[in-house]
This record gives structure tokens, C-alpha cells and sequence, in this order.
């Protein structure tokens, strides 16, 4: 690790008040003053024995005190004296970031430079020898006494951005060094608004508007802490337990505060990223030696109650971070979520006599979301009920001061948009259609819009698994997304979908919340969404970082009230009044009329192939429920048990006859199928493709045709 840093220890006055104590990194900055390379503390490197070929290379040297930041297309290289210490001025680096400090400017890979340095790299064109870069060691060779630029560049030589917008906050150098290549040039409003809050040590309610880079608020001073604490102590406990009520948004959260490290070289911060589905033992193992640990709470509790070590690192935590606050505090995880406090803050001292309280062991306690609901309220067992289905700050505050035990009395409140829930970007509508046509609009929603990344929101898996191969049996590139799914077959539809253009996702509200999949441009919801803040995180899913998307419910007629009472309240203003109204978008009937024949047979396929699977769990469940019994097996008779009349019967009653359905006959309902997808489908009336007469829909599904037919009035995607 480079020590070039010159940050004061923790515990020091001003140790959470890193202004001081950081050097600052200005990518532009160019009158520098430069320091001679013998001056360095440059020490030998012992050559392995197995190094045969010398290639004319007599010896290495490493230099430990300088700091290597690439930005911009720049490399520049903060520097210590020879004996370690720091050069004149050095301090004026950490302090003010001043136009005349003793660093090195560095090499531009644009510039020529006027320097010794310019000789140094003339040196470089000589024959090459080794380089070494280990661990942001920069290596010197002994005989040419160069400097290579060359040596710093990996495989990613992407520029990076300049990062002056971030310098208010004190960031050290390797954390702008990380969001410059990043290339992230400002911080976004929850950002700036929290990170000197959270660095300063405020436990701190954070609330912006989905996609708005609320890991990054509390990743940054979680990460610049780990930087300081790895500076002065040799020791590694956990620092940070990030909890998130998903597993895809944990491994997300992983990920995303990962690259922060990595970006900036910043060696040595351990992440963990404990969920179920994977490996305990491994995931144990990972917590042992990381500072920061994000989690789902289920894994998290097991882990915790099941292993007195992990139990252990995890009460030293200095943060403990709820990421989408208000899910884990609602129904189905804040039991655990209470567990988990309460076993961090179980004393260790087992003295039965002591009557006093345990002291609470110092942390800071960071809560974000982009809504607090009344549901949580009510669940937290809330007297005053409010009109409207989103907490105000003053709810919200009291009722997690109380059950996530803040340290501080006052903890910051932050609500960077406290009007709209909703992104900027996201543009909304609904498409109305019969209850029973929802498939078949759904179908031309996505033949319409080709080549746009889309997410389907259904409410239940069933749905997801009826979907997905009606989708699929129509050509569509879909991926299905439930909790029911193995844990890496739904780290594989997560992947998949990111990685093409045109992909579908069909998923529940499990990747509703906090999923940062890049470019998903259209978001449908198939079932309503159960509730005003579904309604937001779902619809979260695009727009992000300040990108357009558009948001769009199919609704039979009789869900429109709903719906529009709904999209009021979730764009009702503080006070109360009046919502925005949602557009109805008009598909083009046509199209969708055309398109009916070979939807209704792909429905017709994809019904009886999951009525087979299912037949056949349902069977052996009750063939093994019937020799339990000790009772002859009957398959209609078991699972009319009930005897039950209606809906549910007639649905089994489908599900049965589905079932029956011969081989030769689904091989035919195929062949049908291909014939229609292969047909073109001749709108007659169409206007762009008049001239032909007919439309190619298999051409134009393969993007071979700039366009496709039909369109959905009122959500223009391209031109978002
Ligand atoms: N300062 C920044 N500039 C540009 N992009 C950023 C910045 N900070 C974060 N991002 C990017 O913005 C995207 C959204 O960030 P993030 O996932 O943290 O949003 P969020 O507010 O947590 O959203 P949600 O409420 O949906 O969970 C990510 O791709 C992230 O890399």
C-alpha cells in the first residue's frame, strides 16, 4: 500500500474531520514542483532465482512512498523524501491541493513534457527491461534509472474524468483517484449532502430519489475510513455491516463498493458479501478477514448465531448501514433485522450481577432509502396515523431513532427530494386493456419497442413461469427473475440481462428495490404493483443516474381508478395535493389484432409445458403424501380433496386436460406456431411499409429493418 498519505491517526482531534488530514487531487493541476528520482527512498528488490532470462536487466528497485493516481489520462505521483520524509511542501498538498506543492505532475500520454522527466522516458525507448508494480509499489530499474509510465498501464487505459467537483468534500487522494476513473465528475445531491455528515461521524437518514447514488453516500466515508484505519493499525477488524433486503442488491452493493477500491488501486480493503443460496462455510471464511460485510439479513442472522467468531468481528462494527430502509423494517425481515441489532449490541460480560446496562459500543448507524411508507409505521406499532402512504421526516426520524437504537440523539436527516419520489427521467403512462389480453399486450408492448432493454414486474412467480416461456415461444430474448430460482441461476439472469441490448426480464418484486441493471430503458408493470412505493422502486429500475426511461402499467378498465389514485399519491406534493396525472398510451389495435393467432397458440404451449412440470412435482408430492397415508393413489381425487367449487377447480381442471396433451399434438401446435412467426404479417394499411404491401415482422424482430410496425402513442423511447 502506498504511504504517501499524510492523514492523521484515529483518535486524533480532527481524525473524522478528514479536511485537514487528506491530500487532495487535482488531475489539472500542472505547475507542480518536481522531485529528483534519487531522491526517493528507492530500496533493492531481490531477483528470484528462476528469473533466467536477464534481457540486460541487472536489478530492481521499489520505492514505497508515492502515491500513484491515473486520471484524466494522466499519471501523476505524490512522493515522500528519500529517508521517508515528506518533501518540503508536502503538507501544503494535504492542506490545500496548491498550485506550487512537491509532487510530481506526472506524464501525460497527450503531452510532451519539458523536462528531465522527458529524458527519463527517452530512456524508456531503449530495450525494455522488467517492470514491477506490486501493490502500488512503483519500481525503478537499477540500470536505466527510469520511471515508466508504461509500467502503470493495465488493461484498462481508459481516460478518467476531472474530479475538482468533489474536492469540498476532503476526500483522500486514492478515493478521487477511484471516482475519477469511475468517471464520475460530481457527487450527486445525496452524496454531497451526506458525506461530510457521515464522515464527521452523524449517524444519518438519507432519502433520494431511486438511481441517485445512495451506495456511493455512505460507500465513500465508509471506504476512506477503512483507508485510514489500514494506515495506522496492522490489525483488520470488520468495520462496516451493510444490510439489504435482497440478494441481487447485496452482491450489487458488493460490487459497486469494490470498484471503488479497485478503481483507485486502493489495495486492501476486504469486502464480504454474505447471502443465502451460496456457500456458508465460504461466505464465513470471507467475513473473517473483511472490513466490510454486506448481507441479506436471513444468511446474516444464521451466520451470526451459528458462529461466535463471526458474532464477534461483527460487534466491533463502526457502521452498520440499512439499504432500503423501510423494506427491511417492514414485514417479512425486520424480525431479523431486530436480531441482528440486538445481538451486535449484546455485552459480552456475563457477570449475572452486574445490574448495570451495558454501555453501548460507539457506531454509527446510516439508513437510505428512496421512500419510508406508512406501512412502516403501522408495523412499527405507530399511534398517530398519517393521511398520506409516505412518512414525513419528523415519522420517519422518531421511529427508527427508536428501533435501530441511533447513538446519536439527533441523527442527520436528509431528503434531497422531499416534493417528488419519483426520478426526473422517467417518463409514465398506462395501457389499458381486458383483464384477459393482458398477455397479448404485453407481447406487442415488446414486439413495438426491439432492441430496448425491458424489465415486467409480475406479483407472483407463477406468473414469472408462465410468462417466460410464452415470451420465449414467441422468439423474444426473455429471462425469468423469483426467489423460488437457485441462487446463481438468478445471478445468471441478472448478468444475462445486463449484457445484451435487447434483452427481457420478467421478474417479481425481488429486483424491485435498489437493482442498478445499466440501460434498462422500459419498465412494465404487468400486475399492478401493491403498493405506492412498489410503484417508485419498480419504475426505479430506469431512469438512473440521471438517464430517461419510461414507466408503463397495463391495466384492465376496471384497475384505471386505482391506478390513477395511486400515481396521485406517489406524485402528491409534501402538502398533500394535487398528484400528477399519468397519460393513457394508445397501442396500435391493429397490430395487436394481428398479432393474436400466434400469441394465443404460444400461450396455448407454454400452458400445457408448465401444467406438465408442475404435474409432475404435484404427483410425486402426493403419491408420497398417499404411501404416508398408506392409501391407494388417485390423482383427481387427492387434489380435489378440498372439494372445493370454482375458479380454482375450473384452473385444475385446465391444468389437467393441459397435461393430457400428446407429444404429437404440442409438436404440431409448434409447427403451427413456426408457420405464423414466420408469416408476414400484411397490416394492408400501414403506412411506412405501404409501398410493400407487408411487414416482416421475423426481419424486423432481428433488427434487419429500421423500424417496426405499429406504435404505442405517447411513449416515444427513442426520443426520451
Ligand atoms: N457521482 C456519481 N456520478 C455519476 N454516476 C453515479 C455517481 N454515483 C453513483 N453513480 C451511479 O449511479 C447509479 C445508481 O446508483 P445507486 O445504485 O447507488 O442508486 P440508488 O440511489 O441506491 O438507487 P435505488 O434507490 O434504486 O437503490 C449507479 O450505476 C452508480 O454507479
Amino acid at each position: 500500500m502506498v504511504k504517501a498519505n499524510k492523514r492523521k491517526a484515529p483518535g486524533s482531534a480532527s481524525e473524522s474531520n478528514t479536511k485537514d488530514a487528506l491530500p487532495r487531487f487535482d488531475p489539472k493541476a500542472r505547475k507542480r514542483q518536481r522531485v529528483a528520482l534519487d531522491e526517493l527512498g528507492w530500496q533493492s528488490v531481490e531477483i528470484p532465482d528462476n528469473l533466467d532470462d536477464y534481457e540486460g536487466f541487472f536489478g530492481l528497485e521499489e520505492v514505497d512512498d508515492v502515491e500513484v493516481i491515473k486520471a484524466s489520462g494522466l499519471i501523476s505521483f505524490h512522493a515522500k523524501g528519500k529517508d521517508g520524509a515528506p518533501q518540503p511542501g508536502a503538507e501544503d498538498v494535504a492542506k490545500e491541493g496548491a498550485e506550487d506543492e512537491d509532487e510530481w505532475e506526472g506524464f501525460s500520454e497527450s503531452e510532451a513534457e519539458e523536462s528531465s522527466q522527458e529524458e527519463e522516458l527517452e530512456e524508456e525507448k531503449k530495450p525494455k527491461p522488467a517492470r514491477v508494480l506490486k501493490s502500488n509499489k512503483v519500481a525503478k530499474d537499477k540500470e536505466l534509472g527510469a520511471l515508466s509510465f508504461e509500467a502503470l498501464e493495465d488493461e484498462d487505459t481508459e481516460e478518467g474524468v476531472d474530479v475538482t467537483e468533489w474536492h469540498s468534500l476532503n476526500l483522500s487522494s486514492g478515493i478521487l483517484s477511484s471516482l475519477s476513473n469511475l468517471k464520475f465528475s460530481k457527487p450527486t445531491p445525496i452524496q454531497k449532502a451526506s458525506i461530510t455528515e457521515i464522515v464527521e461521524g452523524h449517524d444519518v437518514i438519507g432519502k433520494a430519489s431511486t438511481g441517485s447514488g445512495k451506495t456511493l453516500a455512505y460507500g465513500i466515508p465508509i471506504v476512506e475510513k477503512a483507508l485510514q484505519m489500514s494506515q495506522t493499525r496492522k490489525e483488520k477488524p470488520a468495520l462496516a455491516l451493510i444490510i439489504a433486503p435482497t440478494r441481487e442488491l447485496a452482491h450489487q452493493i458488493g460490487v459497486h463498493v469494490t470498484a471503488l477500491c479497485t478503481k483507485g488501486n486502493l489495495d486492501g480493503v476486504g469486502v464480504a458479501t454474505i447471502t443465502g443460496g451460496l456457500s456458508m462455510q465460504k461466505q464465513e471464511r470471507l467475513l473473517s478477514t473483511s472490513q466490510i460485510i454486506i448481507g441479506t439479513p436471513g444468511r446474516l442472522w444464521e451466520v451470526m448465531s451459528t458462529s461466535k467468531d463471526a458474532l464477534h468481528r461483527l460487534k466491533e462494527i463502526k457502521f452498520l448501514v440499512l439499504d432500503e430502509a423501510d423494506r427491511l423494517l417492514s414485514q417479512g425481515h425486520f424480525q431479523e433485522v431486530e436480531e441482528i441489532i440486538n445481538a451486535l449490541d449484546k455485552s459480552d460480560n456475563t457477570d449475572e450481577n452486574d445490574d448495570e446496562p451495558p454501555a453501548l459500543r460507539p457506531r454509527q448507524t446510516l439508513v437510505f432509502s428512496a421512500t419510508f411508507h406508512k406501512g412502516l409505521q403501522q408495523k412499527l406499532g405507530a399511534k398517530n396515523r398519517t393521511n398520506g402512504d409516505l412518512m414525513d421526516q419528523k415519522e420517519s426520524m422518531s421511529y427508527l431513532i427508536k428501533k435501530l437504537r441511533f447513538r446519536q440523539e439527533k441523527p442527520k436527516f436528509i431528503d434531497v427530494n422531499p416534493i417528488s419520489q419519483m426520478a426526473t427521467g422517467i417518463k409514465e403512462g398506462l395501457v389499458e386493456c381486458g383483464a384477459m389480453e393482458k398477455d397479448l399486450y404485453l407481447y406487442a408492448m415488446l414486439l413495438l419497442h426491439p432492441r430496448t432493454r425491458t424489465l415486467v414486474f409480475t406479483n407472483s412467480i407463477s406468473a414469472v413461469r408462465r410468462l417466460t416461456p410464452y415470451l420465449q415461444n414467441l422468439g423474444l430474448p426473455v429471462a425469468a427473475l423469483h426467489s423460488s430460482m437457485a441462487q446463481k441461476a438468478r445471478l445468471r439472469a441478472v448478468e444475462r440481462f445486463t449484457k445484451a441490448d435487447n434483452s427481457i426480464l420478467i421478474s417479481t418484486d425481488v429486483a424491485a428495490r435498489g437493482l442498478d441493471i445499466p440501460g434498462v430503458q422500459l419498465i412494465i408493470h404487468y400486475h399492478l404493483p401493491r403498493a405506492a412505493d412498489m410503484y417508485v422502486h419498480r419504475s426505479g429500475r430506469t431512469a438512473r443516474a440521471e438517464r430517461k426511461g419510461a414507466s408503463v402499467i397495463l391495466c384492465a378498465p376496471e384497475e384505471v381508478a386505482g391506478v390513477r389514485r395511486l400515481i396521485a399519491r406517489v406524485h402528491a406534493t409534501s402538502g398533500g395535493t394535487h398528484g400528477k396525472a399519468i397519460a393513457t398510451l394508445d397501442v396500435d389495435r391493429r397490430v395487436v389484432a394481428r398479432l393474436k393467432p400466434r400469441a394465443t397458440l404460444a400461450k396455448q404451449i407454454a400452458d400445457v409445458g408448465v401444467a406438465k412440470v408442475k404435474g409432475r412435482s404435484d404427483d410425486k408430492f402426493f403419491r408420497e403424501a398417499a404411501e404416508e397415508l398408506g392409501v391407494e393413489y388417485d390423482s383427481e381425487a387427492m387434489e380435489n380433496g378440498s372439494g372445493r367449487q370454482g375458479r380454482g377447480n375450473m384452473r385444475k381442471k385446465k391444468e389437467r386436460e393441459n397435461r393430457e396433451v400428446s407429444k404429437d399434438q404440442m409438436a404440431a401446435w409448434r409447427a403451427e406456431l413456426n408457420g405464423l412467426l414466420g408469416q408476414r404479417v400484411n397490416l394492408g394499411i400501414s403506412e411506412r411499409y405501404i409501398a410493400q404491401g407487408v411487414v416482416d415482422v421475423e426481419a424486423l424482430l432481428k433488427g434487419e429493418k429500421g423500424d417496426f410496425l405499429g406504435s404505442v402513442k405517447g411513449l416515444d423511447l427513442e426520443n426520451l
